[in-house]
C-alpha cells in the first residue's frame, strides 16, 4: 500500500534545539497511530510536521497530496461567532459557497451532537464542547487524515469519553487517525499501532498490542514503567 506519509531521516531544530533527531516513519490509509513520550518529547513537532506547518532541516519527508487532512488542537480555536458559523467558516474558506456551507455545518454538527447549540457563542461554550466543535469542523472537510494534539487533555473524563467516542467512530468511518496522548487508557482505547519519541527519536513503533506486552527497547520499557507505576 502506497503510504499516506514517509519520513526518512528527518530532522527538526528550533535554533539550537534539536526537537526531532533523524526520524522515519511510515504511515498509511486505516491507521490508528498514537504518539506517546514525555513532556518535550517531539510528539507535537511530529504532528506539525505532518501538517506541512513546519519543514524539516533534513531528512526526506514525502505526502500524499490528494490526502485532505484537518488538524486539532490541545486548546481549539474559536471565533467569537456562532458555533454555526465557527463550522461553516472552515468550508466557506475551502470554497463553498456560504448558503451550503452553513447546511453543511449544520449536518456537522448534528454529527457530533451538538445541533442544539448551533445558534449560541462558540466562545462561551464548555471546554469539551469546544472540542466537539472543533471535531465538527474538521469532520465537515472529510479529511482523509485527522492529527490531533492531546485533543483530551484539558477536559474532564465525560467530555473526555465523549471526544473520545467520536474518534473511534471517525476512525471507524475510514479516517487515518494521529494523535499524541499522555493518556495510555485512551492509547490502548484508540491505536492500533504506537509510536513511542524520546528526545526527539523515535525509539519505538509497534502495533498497539507489542508495544503493551513487550518486550520493548529499554527506554521505552522505562517510560511505560514510571506512567503504568
Ligand atoms: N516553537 C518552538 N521554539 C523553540 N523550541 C521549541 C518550539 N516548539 C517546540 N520546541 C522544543 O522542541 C522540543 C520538542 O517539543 P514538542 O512540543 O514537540 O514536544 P511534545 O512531546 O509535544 O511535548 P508535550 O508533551 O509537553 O506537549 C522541546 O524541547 C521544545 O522545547
Amino acid at each position: 500500500m502506497t503510504p499516506l506519509f514517509s519520513l526518512d531521516a528527518v530532522s527538526v531544530r528550533f535554533g539550537r534545539v534539536p526537537a526531532l533527531s533523524d526520524c522515519s516513519l511510515r504511515i498509511c490509509a486505516g491507521d490508528r497511530l498514537a504518539l506517546v513520550g514525555s513532556n518535550g518529547s517531539g510528539k507535537s513537532t511530529l504532528l506539525r510536521t505532518l501538517h506541512g506547518l513546519i519543514a524539516p532541516a533534513k531528512g526526506s519527508f514525502q505526502m500524499d497530496a490528494r490526502a485532505r487532512q484537518a488538524m486539532l488542537f490541545q486548546r481549539p480555536y474559536m471565533l467569537r461567532a456562532s458555533v454555526l458559523h465557527n463550522v461553516a467558516l472552515g468550508l466557506w474558506l475551502n470554497s463553498v459557497p456560504w448558503t451550503l456551507a452553513k447546511a453543511q455545518a449544520l449536518q456537522a454538527l448534528e454529527r457530533v451532537g451538538l445541533a442544539d447549540l448551533a445558534g449560541r457563542n462558540a466562545k462561551a461554550l464548555s471546554g469539551g464542547q469546544q472540542q466537539r466543535v472543533a471535531l465538527a469542523r474538521a469532520w465537515a472537510l472529510q479529511p482523509q487524515v485527522l492529527l490531533l494534539d492531546e485533543p483530551t487533555s484539558s477536559l474532564d473524563p465525560a467530555a473526555k469519553r465523549e471526544v473520545e467516542r467520536l474518534m473511534a467512530e471517525f476512525a471507524d468511518a475510514g479516517m487515518t487517525l494521529i494523535f499524541s496522548s499522555h493518556n495510555l487508557g485512551q492509547v490502548k482505547r484508540l491505536a492500533s499501532r504506537v509510536v513511542y519519541l524520546e528526545q526527539g527519536r523515535l525509539v519505538a513503533d509497534l502495533p498497539t498490542h507489542a508495544f503493551f506486552n513487550g518486550p520493548l527497547p529499554v527506554a521505552a520499557a522505562n517510560f511505560l514503567k514510571g506512567e503504568l507505576g
